[in-house]
């Protein structure tokens, strides 16, 4: 892998923007995407939100209508030739050839693209196939398909990968694998952008998300800030009123949940689930669960578009009609 700083960003985009059908079809609505270098960073949108789109304008497969870009600190995709052999991706599933083995199909590969033999025994070991390398490809598992196309993509050595739904259509077991590859690809020090439309995936491979709606930023951060629930603990415990005036007196932030429970906090810091058992024990007030609080990926993202489409809503509703002379 060629070196690079590892500060700054992997990709930007500014206020990016795609159509399709003459206008009709808005696919990127002035995208900002920010990608820290190092770790996988997940594209999170639902269906149709414009990240396959994204992702092929960053790798100039498609011409923005306008925004800037930004991959590996060059501008794409004026820049697009410095910088392309550092990055690897999947956009769609790649063909092998299913009769000729795994260790086959990646020389002929590493034929046409310039790249040494010996590199294709290192990329099969790197994403776990070295044993089954000889082995027909038609015979391999759709995990093991798809983790021979994320070494097609290593051949080149390259510090940014850009995978595009790549567990989709996926088994449990086929998930995982790819899970483990990227997240060793990562810990390798190369950067992992991929899309996906699922949360639970999302919450366990990435350590960044961008989360996208109709084609813009909703929200970015750590995965383990947007769902850690701010440092908060849940517990159950009767009664609940005088639980929730010791721990007002002792400066907690106390909310009631939906089923019952109280919501503790405070501000600018995380609660110590000790702590509050101790505290509502030595007022004779025992917790009969005591949870540290986690929202779920799916709820910031159901808050984020509802709160969004409040938005555009309001923003219609307000927005003045034409009056016709
Ligand atoms: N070549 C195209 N011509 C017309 N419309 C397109 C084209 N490519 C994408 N779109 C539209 O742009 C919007 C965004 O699609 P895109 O594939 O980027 O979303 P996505 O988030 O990747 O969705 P998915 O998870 O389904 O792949 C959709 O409404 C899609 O129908």
């Amino acid at each position: 892998m060629s070196t690079t700083p590892l500060s700054g960003l992997a990709v930007s985009t500014h206020d990016l923007r795609k159509t399709f059908r003459h206008g009709a079809n808005v696919a990127v609505a002035g995208l900002d995407l920010a990608v820290p270098r190092g770790g996988v960073h997940a594209l999170l949108g639902p269906n149709g939100s414009g990240k396959t789109t994204a992702l092929r304008m960053l790798l100039g497969l498609l011409r923005p209508d306008s925004g800037t870009m930004e991959v590996l600190g060059h501008t794409v995709p004026d820049e697009l030739p410095q910088v392309i052999d550092r990055v690897g991706a999947i956009v769609e599933s790649p063909k092998f050839f299913p009769t000729m083995s795994g260790h086959t199909n990646l020389a002929l590969l590493a034929r046409a693209v310039g790249v040494p033999a010996t590199r294709v025994g290192e990329v099969l070991e790197q994403v776990g196939l070295a044993a089954r390398a000889r082995d027909d490809v038609g015979r391999y598992s759709l995990g093991m398909k798809q983790r021979l196309a994320i070494a097609s993509t290593l051949l080149k050595d390259p510090e940014l990968l850009i995978f595009d739904e790549p567990t989709n259509g996926l088994d449990p077991a086929g998930l995982h694998e790819v899970r483990t590859t990227m997240r060793s690809l990562a810990d390798a020090g190369r950067t992992v952008v991929v899309s996906s439309h699922l949360l639970a995936e999302v919450q366990q491979v990435a350590d960044t998300v961008s989360i996208i709606g109709r084609g813009r930023l909703l929200r970015s951060g750590h995965v383990s800030e947007l769902l850690g629930g701010g440092g908060r603990v849940r517990v159950v415990v009767k009664p609940t009123d005088a639980a929730a005036r010791v721990l007002m007196d002792a400066s907690y932030e106390v909310s009631p949940a939906a089923d019952g429970a109280l919501v503790v906090g405070r501000p600018g810091s995380s609660v110590d689930p000790s702590a509050v058992a101790r505290l509502l024990g030595s007022a004779d007030l025992w917790p009969s669960e005591l949870t540290v609080a986690v929202d779920s990926l799916e709820q910031v993202f159901l808050s984020l578009t509802e709160r969004e489409h409040l938005a555009a809503t309001q923003h219609s509703s307000h927005t003045p009609q034409g009056v016709a002379s």
